[in-house]
C-alpha cells in the first residue's frame, strides 16, 4: 500500500460485483432513462452490466484521467460531453474524494448519478450508491488484482519471527 491516505484493502471479487450491480439495478429499474453515460475507465464495467439489466443500448462516454495507481494526480478531461444530462443516466465504479464527481457534474447537472461504491468524502456528489466504504480503505477491483498463492498462515508469522 503506498498512499498515506489509505490503511486497508476492501477487496472487491468479480461475483461480488456482479451481485452489488444487480442489487443497485434493482433500485434503478423503475426509472426511464434516455440512455447511459459511463465515466472511463472504471465506470464502463458497472455500466455495462447495468445496461443489460435495464435493456439500455444508448451508452456514451466522459474520459477522466486523474488516479495513477493510488496516487491521485490532476484531472484531465480526455473527453467531454455536449448536452446537460437530462434524462441520463451517469455511471461510475466509486466515488472517493469527489474530485471526478464534482468535475462531471458540472458537466451533466440534470443527470441520476449512481457509483457501485461511495466513501463518505463523496457521497454527497451522487444521487445514489449501493455500498458504503470507510474513507482510509482502497478499494481493490478484480480487475486490479489476480488470484495467486498464499502462504500458511505460520509460515507468515515465522517469515515475520512472531513464531518458532
Ligand atoms: O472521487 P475521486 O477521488 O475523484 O476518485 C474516484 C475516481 O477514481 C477512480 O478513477 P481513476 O482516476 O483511478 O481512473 P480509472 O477509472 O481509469 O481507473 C474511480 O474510477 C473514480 O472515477
Ligand atoms: O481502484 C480504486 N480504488 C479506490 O479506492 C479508489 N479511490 C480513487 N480511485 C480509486 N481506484
Ligand atoms: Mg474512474
Amino acid at each position: 500500500m503506498s498512499s498515506e491516505r489509505y490503511r486497508n484493502y476492501f477487496t472487491i471479487t468479480w461475483d461480488r460485483l456482479h451481485r452489488d450491480v444487480r442489487a443497485l439495478c434493482h433500485q434503478l429499474v423503475e426509472r426511464d432513462f434516455v440512455g447511459i453515460v459511463a465515466i472511463t475507465r472504471g465506470g464502463l464495467i458497472p455500466a455495462a452490466l447495468i445496461a443489460r439489466e435495464l435493456d439500455i443500448r444508448l451508452i456514451d462516454t466522459v474520459c477522466i484521467s486523474s488516479y495513477d495507481k493510488m496516487a491521485q494526480g490532476r484531472l484531465d478531461v480526455l473527453k467531454g460531453i455536449d448536452h446537460d444530462g437530462d434524462g441520463w443516466l451517469l455511471i461510475d465504479d466509486l466515488v472517493d474524494t469527489g474530485k471526478t464527481a464534482g468535475a462531471v457534474r458540472r458537466m451533466l447537472p440534470k443527470a441520476h448519478f449512481v457509483t457501485v461504491y461511495a466513501k463518505p468524502d463523496g457521497r454527497p456528489l451522487v444521487d445514489q450508491y449501493l455500498t458504503e466504504v470507510s474513507q482510509d480503505s482502497w478499494i481493490q477491483f478484480p480487475w486490479d488484482t489476480g488470484i495467486s498463492f498464499v502462504e500458511p498462515l505460520v509460515d507468515q508469522l515465522r517469515s515475520r519471527g512472531e513464531s518458532s
